[in-house]
């Protein structure tokens, strides 16, 4: 596909950063020790003078080159492991280390150039699909020349059509919005990508081949993937490994060759309709 990013962001508009990002090639692990993420809430009951509790006595490791599917009934505390992860909030207590460095010793646009969370709602923040995927790349010093490429890769990739470049926010659907999000946060291929329900909005088709380039960007790259997903047919088809969390707690972590799909489905049924009679 044959564009200028020119034509959409004039460079010379672009905020100059003082020190240029550049792109990671350290490696990437994660480990979680005895997590416990508490939200206190206004309605405390008497004598819970902690708070309620989110997640519980979380411990794991994430290696290089996993893509773990991350599982279980709503309010289970998969987007708030994400959101800890990529330090949008704290953990009450416990300890997250990246490459052996706890994370309170990394500081967080350096962690962010490592790791990149996709919600559910990303905002474009008025730029047009051209510019907000060119944007990161800017923000990392890089020529103009690298970030074309590097965004007709990526849109290629996700099968974006150039037509959408010109484009902002209220002129995509939730659909193409989603894409986007995510294509934003390939270009500056992150050494670990967290993904929250990626494929919530897409057609069967486009959730499957984004399942398919996201498995062959860690098979090429060893991108560390960490993703949320209800639909179990996608998690099947992607994950080298399986978090299933239940109410706030780790019921398993697996490995793909562990796993029974058949069971896991079952299992979750019965704790949505737990959660939804109050069983
Ligand atoms: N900011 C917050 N304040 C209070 N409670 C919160 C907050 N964020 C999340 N929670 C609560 O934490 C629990 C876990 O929420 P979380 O969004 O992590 O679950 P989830 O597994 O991602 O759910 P879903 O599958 O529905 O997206 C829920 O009970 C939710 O109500």
């Amino acid at each position: 596909m044959a564009w200028d990013i020119g034509y959409f962001f004039p460079i010379s508009l672009l905020p100059i950063p003082h020190s240029p990002l550049p792109l990671n090639t350290a490696k990437a692990t994660l480990r979680l020790e005895q997590i416990n993420l508490f939200t206190k809430l206004k309605t405390q009951l008497p004598g819970n003078q902690q708070g309620y509790p989110i997640l519980q006595d979380i411990s794991l490791e994430v290696f290089q080159g996993d893509r773990i599917a991350i599982v279980g009934s709503v309010g289970g505390g998969k987007t708030s492991l994400l959101r800890l992860l990529n330090r949008l909030i704290e953990p009450t207590s416990g300890k997250i280390y990246l490459e052996n460095q706890e994370y309170h010793q990394i500081p967080v646009i350096q962690l962010r150039q490592m790791l990149v969370l996709v919600l559910q709602e990303s905002k474009l923040l008025g730029m047009t699909v051209g510019q907000a995927l060119a944007y990161p790349l800017v923000l990392r010093g890089l020529s103009k020349q690298t970030i074309e490429q590097q965004v007709s890769h990526w849109t290629e990739q996700l099968h974006i059509p150039s037509e959408w470049l010109g484009r902002t926010e209220v002129q995509l659907s939730a659909g193409q919005r989603q894409l986007v999000a995510i294509a934003r946060a390939l270009v500056i291929q992150p050494k670990i990508l967290l993904l929250d329900e990626p494929t919530s909005a897409l057609d069967a088709g486009t959730a499957s081949h984004l399942m398919q380039v996201l498995t062959q960007l860690s098979q090429t790259h060893q991108t560390t993937i960490l993703m949320v997903n209800h639909q179990m047919e996608l998690a099947q088809m992607f994950c080298t490994r399986l978090l299933h969390l239940q109410q706030g707690h780790l019921f398993a972590n697996q490995r793909v060759s562990e796993i029974n799909w058949v069971e896991l489905r079952e299992s979750l049924i019965q704790a949505e309709t737990q959660d939804d009679f109050g069983f």
